[in-house]
């Protein structure tokens, strides 16, 4: 598990991170969403060890993960700048993370050949294009086996390809060895079918922290049809949190599982009746966007 508490690191005064708390648990594939400038990337450079922080900590399994090799030896990182040695090949690289990962796995990294079939492993990292560059460094990260796998922002430049090849990689790692994935990115549309943990940062803060599991199991979109075009008033007790309607149909937004919600309608005898999934935005939006605008501008 990974544990931030409380952390703070200024740059020049500018308080980058400001008493940032949040909770990775093992296993878990924790989406961490926020606009340009939210600490995104500062606060994965403390997870890896890269920075010391100014104030409070960040913990491995109850371990501080700065200057600890132990722990660090279990953390693979893609991070948004590439920090290879000059004119390292992906084959050089893999050969140095060998030296430092006790688990790197060669048999896996002469297997994936066959999936990064674009990256010229002899080629310098650094001359290759954008995209082949992240293709390399999954790649790598991928072979180190760890059991915790930081990545910045990490599907930027692959193609939707890649991208799919990349995730299935990183799913089948969380399910067979309970790897634990923590990924940024600006969008949580992106994360959307990948993760199971988000968290929303601004300002240095982490604002909301969910597990998908928990807000899915609360919230249905209902789209319903009457004989009537208005809607029959619902009972007192209905959690309606948003209302639409677009001809005859009705789309509620209601908190309950889909069965309870979908019986309690049945009683008004709609012509037409589904309940819908919310995606992961929508969720953030109707669940929060009341009560807290920060998140609303962030996920919309
Ligand atoms: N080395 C540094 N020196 C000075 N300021 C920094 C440094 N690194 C980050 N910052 C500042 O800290 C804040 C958070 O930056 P960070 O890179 O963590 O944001 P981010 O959420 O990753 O943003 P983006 O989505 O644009 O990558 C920004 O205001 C940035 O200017």
């Amino acid at each position: 598990m990974i544990q931030v508490l409380d952390l703070v690191k200024s740059f020049d005064g500018f308080k980058a991170l400001d008493g940032l708390n949040m909770t990775v648990p093992d296993g878990a594939i924790y989406g961490l969403v926020g606009p340009n400038g939210a600490g995104k990337s500062t606060v994965l450079r403390h997870i890896t060890g890269v920075w010391r922080q100014d104030g409070g900590d960040v913990l491995v399994d109850g371990e501080r993960v700065y200057e600890n090799a132990a722990v660090k030896a279990r953390i693979a990182s893609i991070p948004d700048e590439f920090y290879y040695f000059l004119s390292a090949s992906t084959k050089d690289m893999a050969g140095f993370y060998r030296g430092f990962y006790p688990r790197f796995d060669a048999a896996r990294y002469a297997a994936l050949r066959d999936v990064f079939t674009t990256v010229d492993e002899k080629q310098s990292i650094r001359r290759l294009s954008k995209g082949m560059q992240k293709q390399a460094a999954f790649w790598l990260a991928l072979c180190c086996r760890p059991d915790i796998l930081v990545l910045d922002e990490p599907v930027d430049g692959l193609d939707p390809v890649m991208r799919r090849q990349v995730w299935g990689l990183l799913m089948g790692d969380v399910a067979e060895h309970g790897t634990t994935v923590l990924v940024s990115s600006h969008n949580l549309r992106e994360l959307e079918d990948v993760c199971d943990h988000v968290g929303i940062l601004n300002h240095g803060k982490v604002l909301v922290e969910r597990s998908l599991s928990d807000l899915q199991e609360n919230l249905v979109k209902m789209q319903i049809v009457f004989q009537e075009k208005v809607l029959p008033p619902l009972p007192d007790d209905m959690e309606v949190l948003n209302i639409s309607q677009v001809g005859r149909i009705h789309t509620l937004i209601i908190r309950g599982s889909a069965v309870e919600v979908t019986n309690r309608l049945a009683v008004y005898a709609p012509i037409l009746m589904e309940a819908l999934p919310l995606t992961l935005e929508e969720i953030f939006i109707y669940e929060l966007g009341g009560e807290d605008y920060a998140v609303r501008d962030i996920v919309l």
